[in-house]
C-alpha cells in the first residue's frame, strides 16, 4: 500500500488534572473545581488547532478500592456533567471541537438527542457524543439495578439507543423552519418526520423539537474495542477512540475496523481512528524524562493498585506486589482494555508493581517521552503506515502538558507536513473532513421522486 498524504487529526483529551494517576498533587495542575481552568484548557487546544476538546465521563465514583478512590486514582469523583461543561466552553471558544460522553446504558435517547443537538447549535455545529456503554460495575447500582448490567446486554440496548437518537436527529429536514411572519407559517409540515419507533428497549415517538444543526447532526464517537465494540463503530460512527501499544497492534485494529464499513455501505475514509497517545515532552529528551519520572514517584499504591483493578477488572490487594498477575476473571467491564494491559504485562514480564507503575500514566494507552522531533516521528510513522487517522492527546499534568505539546510537537509535525497551520472549516465535520449527512427522510423522498 502506497504510503499514504493529508492530514492527521488531533483530539485534546481533557483528564482534570492531567492523564497521569498523580497529576493533582503537582502544585501547577488545574484544579478540578475552577471552571476558569477547563475555559483556559479549551481555548489553549483552539490556539493549537487541534479539531476537538474530548471529555471523557463516568456515572460512579468507583469506590470499590476505597484508598485507591479518595486517592484519586481516577477522574470518578469529581466530573463535571460533560454536556453542561462543553456548553459553558462553546461560549468561551469559537472553532474547537467539543466531544462530550454520555453513556447509553443509563441515559434516555430522547433526553439525549435533545441535549446533544442543542450543544451543536449552541456551539455552531462542533458538537460531538462520545457513545459509551458504561463499563463500571457498580454504575449500574445508580440507575436502578441491583447487579452490574453484564457487557452484551449493554451493547444490545446501545445499539438500538443509537438508532433512535439518529432517527430524532432527522426529525426536522434543512430548511424546515420558515418562520414567515407575513404568511405566519412557522415551519413546513412536510418536512417534518415522525420516527415512531418501536424496539426491544425502547418505545420513542418523536419528532424531537429541535431543528437540524449546521453540521447536520452531532458528530458519533464510540470507543468500543471489543467485537459489539467494534461492529457498533463500523455501523454508525464517525470517530473511533481505542488504545493500542504498538504499531503492528494499531494496524491491524486500523484495518480490522475499517474493513467492517463496506458491509454498511460505508466507505472507509467515513470513520477516523483514533488511538491515545500519553505525550511527555520537552526541549531535551533529560526534561521529557524528568518530568514523568517526577509524577511516577508520587504515584502511591493504593492508586496503582485501584489503577488495575478498573484496567484488569481484578482486586489485586493482598498479592505480592512483586509477583505477577493472576489469571484474570471473565470482566463485566471494558473487556479490550483488560486484554490489552494483560498483553502488556505479559510481553514486558512486569510484576503487579511495575505493571501499575507502567500504566499510571497513559492508563493503557500508547506512551511517548521524548523531544519533540522523536514524538513527532512516532505520531508520523503510525499515521503514514496506516495505524491511525490522527490522535487523542494526553497531556500529562493540565495545562503544562498540552503547552508543551503545542511548542514542541505540533511545530515538528507542521514541519513535517501532516498537521494543519489553521482550521479549514467553521464545523467539527468540517475540520474533521466528515461529510455533511443528509437527512434520511429527505433523501428517501428525493429517491422516489426520480
Ligand atoms: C480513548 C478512550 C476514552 C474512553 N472514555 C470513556 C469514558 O469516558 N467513559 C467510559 O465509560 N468508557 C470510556 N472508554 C471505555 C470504552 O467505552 C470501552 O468500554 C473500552 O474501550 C472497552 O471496549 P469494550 O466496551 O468494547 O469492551 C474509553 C475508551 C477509550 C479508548
Amino acid at each position: 500500500m502506497a504510503k499514504r498524504s493529508g492530514q492527521l487529526k488531533l483530539n485534546a483529551f481533557h483528564y482534570v488534572s492531567g492523564h497521569h494517576a498523580a497529576a493533582w498533587r503537582r502544585p501547577e495542575a488545574s484544579a478540578d473545581d475552577r471552571i476558569e481552568d477547563y475555559v483556559a484548557f479549551a481555548r489553549l487546544a483552539e490556539e493549537g488547532r487541534f479539531d476537538a476538546v474530548f471529555l471523557a465521563d463516568s456515572v460512579d465514583v468507583r469506590l470499590l478500592h476505597p484508598e485507591g478512590a479518595a486517592r484519586k486514582a481516577h477522574t470518578g469523583a469529581t466530573l463535571f456533567e460533560p454536556l453542561t461543561l462543553l456548553s459553558a466552553l462553546s461560549a468561551h471558544t469559537s472553532r474547537i471541537g467539543l466531544i462530550g460522553t454520555a453513556s447509553t446504558s443509563f441515559s434516555d435517547p430522547y433526553n439525549l438527542a435533545r441535549q446533544f443537538l442543542s450543544l451543536d447549535h449552541l456551539s455552531g455545529g462542533r458538537g460531538g457524543w462520545n457513545l459509551v456503554t458504561s463499563n463500571d460495575p457498580e454504575a449500574a447500582l445508580n440507575f436502578g439495578h441491583a447487579r452490574p448490567v453484564p457487557h452484551a446486554e449493554r451493547y444490545a440496548r446501545a445499539e438500538e439507543f443509537v438508532d433512535v437518537v439518529l432517527g430524532l436527529w432527522d426529525s426536522f429536514e434543512d430548511g424546515a423552519f420558515r418562520r414567515d411572519r407575513d404568511s405566519g407559517v412557522y415551519f413546513d409540515l412536510d418536512k417534518l418526520h415522525v420516527l415512531d419507533h418501536q424496539g426491544a428497549h425502547f418505545r420513542v415517538k418523536g419528532p424531537l423539537n429541535a431543528p437540524r444543526s449546521p453540521q447536520g447532526r452531532p458528530v458519533v464517537v464510540q470507543a468500543g474495542s471489543s467485537e459489539p465494540g467494534k461492529e457498533l463503530a463500523a455501523r454508525t460512527a464517525e470517530v473511533i477512540f481505542t488504545a493500542q501499544q504498538t504499531l503492528a497492534e494499531a494496524q491491524a485494529f486500523y484495518a480490522d475496523v475499517k474493513g467492517r464499513l463496506g458491509k454498511y455501505g460505508r466507505a472507509p475514509d467515513e470513520l477516523k481512528i483514533l488511538p491515545g497517545a500519553f505525550i511527555v515532552t520537552g526541549a531535551t529528551e533529560s526534561e521529557a524524562r524528568e518530568k514523568f519520572d517526577e509524577l511516577q514517584s508520587l504515584v502511591h499504591p493504593d492508586v496503582g493498585l485501584e489503577l488495575l483493578r478498573v484496567q484488569l477488572g481484578i482486586d489485586l490487594r493482598g498479592y505480592d506486589p512483586d509477583g505477577p498477575i493472576p489469571d484474570l476473571p471473565d470482566t463485566a467491564g471494558g473487556k479490550g482494555r483488560q486484554a490489552l494491559v494483560a498483553a502488556l504485562a505479559r510481553r514486558e514480564n512486569l510484576s503487579i508493581r511495575e505493571l501499575y507503575l507502567r500504566i499510571a500514566g497513559a492508563r493503557g494507552h500508547w506512551q511517548l517521552v521524548g523531544t519533540g522531533a522523536q514524538i513527532a516521528d512516532q505520531l508520523e510513522e503510525r499515521f503514514v503506515e496506516y495505524g491511525a487517522d490522527g490522535f487523542n492527546v494526553m497531556a500529562p499534568v493540565i495545562p503544562g502538558g498540552l503547552r508543551d505539546v503545542i511548542d514542541h510537537v505540533l511545530p515538528e509535525l507542521r514541519r513535517r507536513g501532516p498537521f494543519r497551520t489553521e482550521y479549514e472549516g467553521r464545523t467539527l465535520r468540517e475540520n474533521l473532513g466528515l461529510k455533511r449527512p443528509e437527512n434520511r427522510f429527505a433523501a428517501r423522498a428525493a429517491v422516489a421522486a426520480e
